[in-house]
């Protein structure tokens, strides 16, 4: 049985994740912690998944390292810095293991596979995400992972910047850039999380996406990434190799 705490355990993902692991039959939930609740709680989980917020994620992590726990974290906000930062965190304890994924979400995960896989053969690519209003964060850590995917597979391909003639924009219609890479963000009753790729090139267009319609479906990443981390020292980024 792999003991399993989970933090930010009354909020919407946390309540779903608390769920599935009770329901799953080599897991046990061990400990389940809100806010302004202590750490100390978890002592003596094998795994810890947080989905608790983006300014707590990183004490967490460094809490959890420092008494040889596992980490699965779905929180989003993850750039290249803070990746940085976890590896660094990780690196005091080499057998302490920890899977971060912007999306745990199968059919998001190949959604983004197959955007990269896409985005070398248009000379078009721009991301449309849809979530709920409650959401804190844009773009989407989803969005924002995606855009480095397509913008990584372009240069890979040579490909030069993306056509574009605006010269004025004063109020941001054209959206975010990531890499070169322009996210537009929808936040609206109606959606948990959606996303579109739409890729464009001479007479054709080409639209890949993904909806999530309830938080059940990060639950089988969710297991999956519990089951693998503690097989998996260090930093593992994304749902892909575990996939595989
Ligand atoms: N990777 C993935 O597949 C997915 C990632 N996400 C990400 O997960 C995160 C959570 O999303 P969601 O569940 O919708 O958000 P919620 O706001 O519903 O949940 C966050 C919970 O964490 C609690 N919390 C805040 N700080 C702490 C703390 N220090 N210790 C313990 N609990 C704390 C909050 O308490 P309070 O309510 O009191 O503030 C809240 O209950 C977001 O970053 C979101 O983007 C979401 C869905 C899928
Ligand atoms: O806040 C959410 O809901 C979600 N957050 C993640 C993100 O920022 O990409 C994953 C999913 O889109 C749901």
């Amino acid at each position: 049985m792999i003991k399993v705490g989970v933090l930010g355990a009354h909020g919407r993902m946390g309540t779903a994740v608390c769920e599935a692991v009770d329901a799953a039959e080599d897991m046990e939930l061990t400990a389940t912690v809100g806010r302004d609740e202590p750490l100390e709680k978890l002592a003596g989980v094998d795994v810890v998944v947080d989905f608790t917020l983006p300014d707590t994620v990183m004490g967490n992590l460094a809490w959890c390292v420092e008494h040889s726990i596992h980490t699965v974290v779905g929180v989003s906000g993850f750039d290249a810095k803070r990746l940085e930062s976890a590896r660094e965190i990780l690196a005091a304890d080499p057998e302490v293991g920890s899977v971060i994924a912007p999306n745990f979400g199968i059919g998001a995960v190949l959604m983004m596979q197959f955007a990269a896989k896409a985005a070398k053969h248009f000379d078009h690519a721009e991301i449309i995400e849809s979530h709920h209003p409650r959401k804190v964060d844009a773009p989407s850590g989803t969005a924002v992972h995606t855009a480095r995917m397509i913008a990584a597979a372009r240069a890979e391909a040579e490909l030069p910047d993306m056509p574009d003639a605006t010269e004025s924009d004063p109020q941001g219609a054209r959206g975010a850039e990531i890499d070169g890479v322009r996210i537009h963000a929808i936040r609206s009753a109606g959606y948990v999380a959606s996303q579109e790729v739409r890729f464009g090139g001479p007479g054709e267009r080409f639209t890949i996406g993904h909806d999530s319609l309830d938080r059940a479906s990060f639950m089988p990443g969710v297991l999956l990434a519990v089951r693998e981390v503690v097989k998996r020292p260090g930093l593992t980024v994304g749902l892909d190799d575990l996939l595989d």
